[in-house]
């Protein structure tokens, strides 16, 4: 894969669930770029060679976790650059992800558990955190047409907090119940319990609650409107060309 260079022209993007609830707002993002085109806009029911067809260079992939993995295949096999935003990445997937980019090395494959950047701020303050406080735990609240839960900005927070305490060497955190109702204490991911609500009228929003003796810290962060998570989508892929390789997290292509 040659180098690209500003004489190229604008990036070639497209969208893939292009007429979903974010993949709308990044289909106009996109448009109103200036130094982007959008060359491909996919949804349920089209053939994923409109993307070569069109010879898009970066996709952007806010669809489905049930089928999100046949599409990066896809995208790899093509040499085509991914920006991912669609959620239900665990270790195992993301192994196999890793494994496809092994014989394409310059192929760059960011999947980001949220694009806002407070969200990502967010997530970097309770890595930081979590080491100070015996307690914590995430609370999730998302609009109720949403898969998956937890969410994988929760999954990825937890996780955070999770190898942030153990690097510290952190004791368990203080917790007395014997008796629970299923579900009562929320879904443990890593050492961290994470609580999900489904609520209409919200968007997208979390709290991760710390605590230690005489104090609390609460971490908050709200998604109001879809749009937040454009300007860190638009960063992927003005950056993924740069980037060679998989990235967990915005915050790889930040200064954080
Ligand atoms: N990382 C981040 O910052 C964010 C991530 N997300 C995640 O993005 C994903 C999408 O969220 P949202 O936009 O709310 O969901 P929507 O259901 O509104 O959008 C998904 C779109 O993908 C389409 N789709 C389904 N299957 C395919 C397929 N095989 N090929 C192409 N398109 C397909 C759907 O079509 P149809 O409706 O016909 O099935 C729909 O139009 C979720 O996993 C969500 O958690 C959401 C917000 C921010
Ligand atoms: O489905 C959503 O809406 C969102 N999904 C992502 C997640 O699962 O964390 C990001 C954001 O929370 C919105």
């Amino acid at each position: 894969m040659t180098k690209r260079s500003a004489s190229d022209g604008p990036i070639r993007v497209g969208v893939i669930g292009a007429r979903g609830r974010v993949g709308a707002e990044v289909c106009l993002a996109v448009d109103e770029a200036e130094d982007l085109a959008l060359v491909a806009s996919v949804d349920e029911g089209d053939a994923l060679t409109t993307l070569t067809d069109a010879r898009a260079e970066v996709v952007v992939d806010f669809t489905h976790p049930d089928v999100v993995m046949d599409t990066l295949e896809f995208c790899v096999a093509n040499g085509i650059h991914a920006v991912v935003g669609t959620s239900g990445f665990d270790t195992a997937r993301l192994d196999v992800l890793a494994g496809w980019l092994s014989d394409k090395p310059e192929l760059g494959l960011l999947v980001a558990p949220n694009f806002a950047i407070g969200a990502v701020l967010s997530m970097r303050f309770a890595e930081i955190a979590a080491k100070y406080y015996e307690s914590a735990e995430v609370i999730e609240l998302h609009h109720p047409r949403k898969a998956d839960a937890p969410s994988g900005t929760a999954a990825h927070t937890a996780r955070l907090i999770t190898q942030a305490r153990e690097a510290a060497g952190m004791a368990a955190m203080p917790d007395a119940t014997t008796q629970e109702a299923d579900g009562a204490r929320g879904n443990l991911v890593g050492d961290v319990r994470v609580h999900s609500l489904r609520i209409a009228g919200l968007v997208a929003h979390q709290e991760v609650v710390f605590g230690t003796e005489g104090e609390t810290l609460t971490l908050r962060h709200d998604s109001l409107h879809r749009k937040s998570f454009m300007p860190g989508v638009l960063l992927a892929v003005r950056s993924i060309l740069d980037h060679p390789g998989l990235a967990v997290g915005l915050d790889k292509y930040m200064d954080l």
